[in-house]
């Protein structure tokens, strides 16, 4: 296998919108947890994404395994290496976009690092290096509220300069719009003048593809999934790859009971849960009682033991910026979340046990939680369900044939929910 592109993805629930978009563009992708063992049996692929939690963990942790995923991706002829991060920057001054993305242009060899998390189907844009959400800056987005990464500043030059140590510069639209030659040139300038990282505005996707025809001349550079639109486009428009359908046989029935986790407190997410409502059984977890012990996922599991053979269920942890705010005072914010996340865990495993082979999960790291505790180490794409969402295909699993699909918090339409087990049968 040689590698067209190697990407290393900061969630799982990011992984699988990037591996959906390049699969889109015409590349045979998969999706792998962590660097794959030496016995997982890949089919022949022009792209992996590795799938990292690596978002909110330890900063040294979340370079060493980046780079552990960045040589298994060298050393299978990745020229270029995506390090695939939000679509809208979520991290912390303490990083670790900043601290992954210096490792990641050491290794390299790199002068200078081309960074842009705009994704325009998502309405995720960068104008004049600050990042918008719909028609808000992300400061005043909800993004604000976020339960781990509230981001209270638009201005993504300033956020990576906080939390890296090179020089951040900006390659602004109106270069961007003259095509790659003008970007080229800026980059020199900006190299020159001792910058080693520059934010890239982008609006449409022809400027994606401009971006990424640039970055083509490196060998890392750090995106979203619009990034990852215009590297693979560049791809396939410099006849590097031959463009292909996606994978048919993703679209197999699996059958048995489905089920719904979601354990993200985005305003995207609450809605689609209320409105799941009229669909299906929902569960809201007591997140006190969570951070006290395994009994409530056991509650929660009988609850849904009774339901399975009636049709779907959804089993929610969301709630409110408030209640978030008040819970994690009470306890913590990572002692919150974790207990969250393992609860989740606890639960999908038993669910799993149940006979679910149909399984949807709103969070990234939620998913994280998930995923690992069913011991999933990979998966090919299928049918996408929404913007930056399609089914996924477990491929090596213990539990054998499985469908997931993992949503990022803020994608996806009010109906998210039932759409997604329409695709997956
Ligand atoms: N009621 C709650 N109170 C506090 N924290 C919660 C609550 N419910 C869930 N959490 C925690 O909030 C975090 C949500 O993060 P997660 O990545 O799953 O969702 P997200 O950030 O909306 O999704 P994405 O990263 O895909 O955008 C998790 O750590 C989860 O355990
Ligand atoms: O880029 C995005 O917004 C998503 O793929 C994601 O990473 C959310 O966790």
């Amino acid at each position: 296998m040689t590698l067209v592109l190697g990407c290393i993805a900061d969630d799982y629930t990011g992984a699988s919108d990037l591996a959906n978009t390049l699969t889109r563009c015409g590349l045979r992708t998969v999706q792998t947890i962590g660097v794959p063992s030496d016995d997982l049996r890949l089919p022949e692929v022009d792209a992996v994404v590795v799938s990292l939690k690596s978002r909110s963990i330890e900063v040294g942790l979340a370079v060493s395994r980046s780079r552990a995923a960045e040589q298994w991706l060298r050393g299978r002829g990745a020229d270029h290496v995506l390090f695939k991060i939000c679509s809208t920057f979520d991290s912390t001054d303490a990083g670790n976009i900043g601290p992954v993305m210096d490792a990641l242009r050491a290794d390299s060899g790199d002068t200078i690092v081309l960074v842009t998390p705009a994704f325009p189907e998502t309405g995720r844009t960068v104008y004049m290096g600050n990042l918008f959400v719909g028609v808000v800056p992300l400061n005043e987005s909800p993004l604000k509220d976020h339960p781990l990464n509230p981001m209270h500043d638009s201005s993504l030059v300033r956020v990576l300069a906080r939390q890296s140590r090179a020089k951040v510069g900006l390659v602004d639209l109106a270069v961007i719009a003259r095509g790659p030659e003008a970007v080229r040139a800026r980059l020199a300038d900006l190299a020159k003048n001792g910058i080693g990282a520059a934010i890239a505005d982008a609006v449409f996707e022809r400027d994606l593809e401009t971006i990424g025809t640039v970055a083509l001349d490196h060998r890392v550079s750090v995106g979203a999934s619009g990034l990852g639109l215009g590297l693979a486009r560049a791809l396939v428009a410099s006849g590097k790859v031959k463009p292909n359908a996606p994978n048919a046989a993703t679209d197999a029935a699996v059958g048995g009971p489905a089920a719904c986790l979601a354990g993200s407190c985005s305003q995207a997410t609450l809605q689609q849960i209320a409105n799941a409502e009229k669909a299906m059984p929902v569960l809201y977890l007591d997140p006190d009682r969570v951070v006290a012990g395994r009994e409530e996922a056991r509650r929660a599991l009988s609850w849904a033991r009774e339901r399975l053979g009636e049709g779907p269920i959804l089993i929610a942890s969301s709630s409110t910026p408030d209640k978030v705010a008040a819970l994690q005072a009470r306890h913590g914010r990572d002692a919150a979340g974790q207990a969250i996340e393992q609860a989740m865990a606890d639960i999908a495993e038993g669910l799993v046990q149940s006979g679910v082979r149909r399984l949807v999960v709103a969070g990234g790291e939620t998913s994280g939680a998930v995923v690992d505790r069913l011991g999933i180490p990979g998966f090919l794409v299928g049918a996408e369900i929404a913007a930056g969402v399609p089914v996924l295909r477990a491929v090596g699993a213990r539990d054998g044939d499985m469908l997931l699909a993992l949503k990022s918090g803020n994608f996806g339409g009010p109906e998210f929910f039932s759409d997604a087990l329409k695709l997956m049968r």
